[in-house]
């Protein structure tokens, strides 16, 4: 995954690996070098340029510091502009936000579309798996009709899944027909949480399949739709998805074939290019082979910056930061002072407690302790087993809404993800993490287009710290 361009970057920066000091022109001329690079691994033109541009300016703009290593400073910039370039936060969970499911038990539907071979029936059915896991009863519809080898695929991902697929035995039907049909018989089941349209079909470009697929959108009213795009197609797929999307003003893409895609143009330039978030990574053939989109891992990736798991972070991949550790932290926090107080004691956190204003993050604590004991211990300890009507129940029991215990459970997950990446961090790069989950992921999902870094701080004593 990715390792053309890895290297491709890597080549083009070499030249001032052990450089102890940086002009701006060495800096223009290797990012003249990186641009140049970018467009060999087929990353569209526009965005190659806007990228090496704005990497450019943020040099400018930052002042260097004179305790860091200019090397740790530029590739830092790099890949804060190569994950502002990629990623939308707060858009990629399998879960009722980001997906916008129905809260109120209502059957919510998701259309799933995509070029012939992109991989649009295998992501329905990892899509499935991944919300099955999270506690939603499904059903997947095999509406590509002009494909019966992508019926049968349908069928036997449900059978593997054991989740059931609605398909017509008569072609003669329209993808339309056949996802009206088959949202009457998940209403008559009356046990299905989500329905998973496959609407994958022969020519999307043409006119007959566009009129369908307007139609079957306008009245399934579909609570997200999703462009799947095979990743290796890099900017003919970006091009398609954009005509798709100004055509039908779609939700997200998915990006399939991540695994076997060295170059990364189609990861790069999608955002930009096309307006939509990329929301889920394919990653091989397998169901369980699919990920949520991490522009932050994936920037790290592209410059080749490992992620070392450490036996800490092993532990909490375990699954041994529960519900219950999470509350005890928070507990043994509160002890020390007002949550205010001890939030703005995290490096990074005080401005954003000044920017939350009128919140009170002991009202919210109260709120979230109330949440956690309205579960049995056994779901303290696994979160993951929370299904629907349970998670109605917490909210009735802790008197909050369910879309509140969605959202705590949505907070949690993120925050194991977060410690047992911690755990593998320097001090230094844990400072980092916290202060832009504080200053970006946590109280501003949507980032802005812009971040300011505080590079002009004093930061002498940071040597002390490693
Ligand atoms: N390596 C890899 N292969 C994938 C991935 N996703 C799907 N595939 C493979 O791509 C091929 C096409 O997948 P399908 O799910 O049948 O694609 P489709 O878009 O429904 O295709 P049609 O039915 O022809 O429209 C299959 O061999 C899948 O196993 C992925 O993330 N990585």
């Amino acid at each position: 995954m990715l390792e053309s361009l890895t290297q491709s970057l890597a080549d083009a920066l070499k030249p001032l690996r052990w450089q102890s000091r940086f002009t701006q022109k060495d800096i223009a001329d290797r990012l003249e070098a990186v641009r140049l690079a970018l467009l060999k691994e087929d990353v569209a033109d526009e965005v190659a340029r806007i990228l090496t541009d704005r990497i450019i300016d943020a040099t400018i703009c930052r002042q260097v510091r004179k305790s860091m290593d200019p090397w740790q400073q530029l590739l830092r910039v790099i890949y804060e502009e190569l994950f502002k370039m990629m990623g939308q936060i707060g858009m990629q969970g399998v879960d009722a936000q980001s997906l916008n499911l129905r809260a109120d038990g209502e059957l919510s539907i998701l259309l799933l579309c995509g070029q012939p071979g992109s991989g649009t029936t295998t992501t329905c059915g990892k899509l499935a798996l991944k919300l099955k896991n999270n506690g939603y009863r499904l059903m997947l519809v095999a509406a590509d009709l002009q494909n019966p080898a992508g019926v049968e695929r349908m069928k036997a991902i449900g059978s593997q899944l054991d989740v059931p697929v609605y398909c017509e035995a008569s072609r003669n039907d329209t993808v339309f027909d056949v996802c009206y049909k088959a949202r009457r018989a998940a209403r008559v089941a009356g046990n299905v949480d989500v329905l998973i349209l496959d609407t994958s079909g022969r020519q999307h470009m043409d006119s007959k399949w566009i009129s369908n697929f307007t139609r079957t959108k306008r009245h399934m009213r579909p609570r997200q739709v999703l462009y799947v795009c095979d990743a290796t197609t890099s900017q003919a797929g970006v091009d398609t998805a954009k005509i798709i999307h100004d055509y039908h003003k779609l939700d997200g893409v998915i990006l399939t074939k991540m695994d076997v895609d060295a170059h990364g143009g189609a990861l790069l330039s999608m955002k930009h290019m096309t307006g939509m978030p990329i929301k889920f990574l394919g990653v091989g053939e397998q169901l369980d082979q699919f990920q949520e989109f991490d522009p932050h891992r994936i920037a790290k990736r592209m410059l080749g910056i490992v992620e070392k798991p450490s036996a800490a972070g092993e532990t909490m991949r375990d699954g041994k930061f529960t519900l219950d550790t999470f509350l005890s932290t928070m507990k043994q926090m509160k002890k020390r002072g007002p949550m205010e107080e001890v939030m703005k004691m995290i490096p990074g956190m005080g401005a954003a407690v000044e920017a939350i204003g009128d919140m009170n993050p002991d009202d919210d604590m109260k709120q979230i302790e109330g949440i956690i004991q309205s579960m049995t211990p056994h779901e303290r300890s696994n979160p993951d087993v929370i299904d629907i009507s349970r998670r109605r129940r917490i909210a009735k029991g802790s008197g909050v809404d369910p879309a509140d215990v969605n959202k705590l459970l949505k907070d949690f997950g993120g925050m194991q993800g977060m410690m047992s990446k911690m755990a593998g961090m320097s001090i230094r790069e844990r400072m980092w993490e916290v202060k832009e989950l504080g200053e970006y992921r946590l109280f501003n999902p949507d980032p802005p287009d812009e971040i300011e870094p505080e590079f002009d701080d004093d930061v002498e004593n940071e040597k002390d710290d490693e």
